[in-house]
């Protein structure tokens, strides 16, 4: 109930209220988010989801809600067969998980929290459209979940930006579907150093180790999405996306068949005091790190 409140709260603020006239009547029609611009280009079929929350795009619950329904109007839009998600924030592509969720709530917020990841996870993992993303900035951990569920990855060759999944750093642990994720793009060993350690690539790095597959100038990463977009999208549908299921249906099969443990999992793992302290004193060497 919960739940359906804040879809239908966040429904009104989705935007579908607040479109000009001028993005009403545009060939490529505008959907102003909060936290998400979402543009459809009706002709090709493809979307792009530009994120757009200053500072960093973490994935707050009301953006991570906000992601979930955008992503399910495009799923539902017969005329959307591909979606490129990239970031409307300079030199950000997302800071994952917004770790004010994380810290000094309750139970119940955490578990709330914790869903909206999951939607958010299983939705892009196991979309039928292309989606490709167009990595143009920092992208750590949940940022890096999301890029690494896309089914094609264009980073900007940037040697400022960096992906992977930190975790570690902060003194927390990358759950079994974030593992299962990033294991199924860069197979075993590279997963067990990555995680363990919770490395940062740089993007050259990352091109090597196989989390992204191309690197681009970074005014050119939409350009290469689009070109690397319509190359997919040249593939009968339907076969591409029986072929996309036989790989990731077991990985999303696992996480469905113990959601609810994992959101109990999660709720008991953040609750703990020493890691309540560990993430408290990462969000305090976030803000020295500026001074
Ligand atoms: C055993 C069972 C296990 C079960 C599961 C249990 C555990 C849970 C696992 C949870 C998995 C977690 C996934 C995550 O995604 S955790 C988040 C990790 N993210 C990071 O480590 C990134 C942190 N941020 C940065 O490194 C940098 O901000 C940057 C992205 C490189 C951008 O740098 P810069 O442009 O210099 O910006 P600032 O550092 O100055 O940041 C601007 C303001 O934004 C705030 N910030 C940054 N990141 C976050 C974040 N992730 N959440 C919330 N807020 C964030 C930062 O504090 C600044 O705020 P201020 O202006 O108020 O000081």
């Amino acid at each position: 109930m919960m739940i359906l409140s804040r879809l239908l709260g966040c429904q009104e603020q989705l935007g579908f209220l607040h479109q000009s006239k001028e993005e009403l009547t545009d060939s490529h029609p505008v959907v102003c988010n909060r936290n998400i611009l979402v543009e459809l280009e009706e002709g090709v079929g493809v979307a792009v989801m530009k994120m757009k929350s200053p500072p960093v795009n973490s994935l707050s619950l009301d953006f991570l809600t906000e992601f979930s329904i955008s992503l399910e109007k495009l799923e539902n839009d017969r005329g959307c067969r591909g979606v490129i998600l990239t970031s409307a924030v300079p030199k950000i592509f997302s800071a994952g998980l917004d770790i004010k969720e994380m810290c000094g709530k309750s139970a119940e917020h955490y578990a709330e929290f914790w869903r909206a990841v999951q939607e958010m996870w299983l939705k892009l993992y196991k979309s039928n459209m292309v989606t490709i993303a167009a990595i143009n900035g920092n992208c750590p951990a949940g940022g890096c979940l999301m890029a690494v569920s896309c089914d094609y990855r264009i980073m900007a060759e940037n040697p400022k930006y960096s992906i992977g999944l930190n975790e570690t750093q902060l003194g927390i642990v990358a759950p079994f579907w974030f593992k299962d994720t990033i294991a199924n793009t860069i197979g075993h060993r590279a997963t067990e150093r990555s995680l363990q350690l919770g490395l940062l690539y740089s993007a050259s790095d990352a091109l090597k180790i196989g989390i992204v597959d191309e690197l681009v100038p970074e005014e050119k990463v939409l350009n290469a999405a689009a070109a690397t977009m319509s190359q997919w999208l040249a593939i009968p549908d339907y076969a591409r996306q029986i072929s996309k299921s036989m790989m990731r249906k077991p990985t999303l099969d696992r996480l469905l068949t113990h959601r609810e443990s994992d959101i109990q999992n999660f709720v008991s793992f953040v609750t703990k005091d020493s890691i309540q302290k560990s993430l408290q004193t990462y969000m305090e060497s976030l803000k020295q790190r500026k001074g």
